[in-house]
């Protein structure tokens, strides 16, 4: 018998739909109220963490959600499945999978549609969760979502729709396995990543993104003695308009690590073009390229990098690291 435990944080999946047609937060939590049909071979214990629509999520609540999965890990749990709402799910995931020592499987799951909606998909997608979470297979895939009969690595899946179930996809990469029918299925491994202990966030770490016609003025905004970091979503193969140049120098001449990634939903973010703020001269001023992941994972990324107390080149390596 497995031994999972379910920590419902708040989201769609907890929600219900009122009179007016809107979607609110629900006093009484609906998957609390439904007995899991997993006869002897699972046991599930279900806790109340939070009730906080995902947009109300924090790095510092993300943080106690990290500690309580320890603790989970430490009194013997098999495995933990967190209930989340879907706009920054992909973020808390990320965090856990930064920061945990990957040993028991940890599941991240949400819905589209709330509990009273027809076609809701919350229950469904619960079930489904704690089956991964109960896979043997999962060990060792580090942390995952799981939506919509699909097995995503927290690395790498996104939103990609506002309302469709089908909402989150892993582009260029694809999911990593399959549940049909309550089977879980794994058909590709997990790279390598390193794991980088934290026991406080920092904040101040912003993320910009990149348009046509750009300049320094929100790099100069953001210039100030307490910005920890940048993230920039950047144009194509990771280029920039030459007027951003000047004001991103004085941040890197100030040690303020920038992190780029491309703004395009699919491929990475490289070295190529060497033409006025093309990558090969981003590259050479100082900036780091952060290849597979997009502008919101890369954010966190660097975050968890300078609560671990990474810097220089350590920080660096940590950063550019993300495919390998
Ligand atoms: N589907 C959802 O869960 C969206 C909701 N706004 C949330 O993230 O809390």
């Amino acid at each position: 018998m497995k031994h999972i435990l379910a920590l419902h944080t708040g989201g769609t999946i907890s929600m219900t739909q009122n009179e007016a047609g809107n979607i609110e937060p629900s006093a009484h939590n609906p998957l609390l109220q439904t007995d899991q049909p997993f006869n002897d071979e699972i046991s599930v214990t279900a806790e109340d963490f939070s009730n906080l629509p995902s947009p109300h999520m924090t790095p510092k609540v993300m943080l106690k959600l990290h500690d309580r999965i320890l603790k989970a890990e430490a009194e013997g749990i098999d495995g933990v499945v967190v209930t989340h709402g879907t706009d920054t799910l992909e973020e808390t995931a990320y965090f856990l999978d930064l920061t945990l020592p990957n040993t028991i499987p940890v599941v991240l799951t949400g819905a589209m549609r709330s509990a009273n909606e027809i076609g809701s998909d919350g229950l469904y997608n619960f079930q489904s969760a704690i089956r991964a979470a109960a896979s043997d297979e999962a060990y060792g895939m580090g942390v995952l979502v799981v939506m919509n009969d699909e097995v995503h690595t927290a690395r790498y899946v996104t939103k990609t729709q506002t309302t469709n179930v089908a909402t989150f996809r892993t582009p260029t990469f694809g999911p990593i396995g399959l549940i049909s029918k309550g089977k879980v299925r794994f058909f590709q491994k997990l790279l390598h990543q390193e794991v980088c202990p934290i026991d406080h966030v920092v904040d101040h770490v912003f993320l910009l993104k990149a348009y046509a016609g750009m300049d320094g003025e929100q790099f100069e905004l953001l210039d100030r003695p307490d910005t920890n970091g940048l993230v920039i979503e950047a144009l194509g193969a990771g280029n920039l308009p030459p007027a951003t140049l000047p004001a991103i120098q004085k941040m890197l001449d100030r040690h303020i690590p920038i992190v780029l990634v491309s703004r395009c939903p699919n491929g990475i973010a490289q070295d190529i073009y060497d033409y006025e703020g093309g990558g090969v001269e981003l590259k050479k001023m100082g900036i780091t390229f952060c290849q597979g992941l997009n502008g919101q994972k890369a954010r966190i990324k660097l975050l968890v990098g300078l609560s671990g107390g990474k810097q220089g080149d350590e920080l660096k390596h940590f950063l550019d690291n993300a495919v390998s």
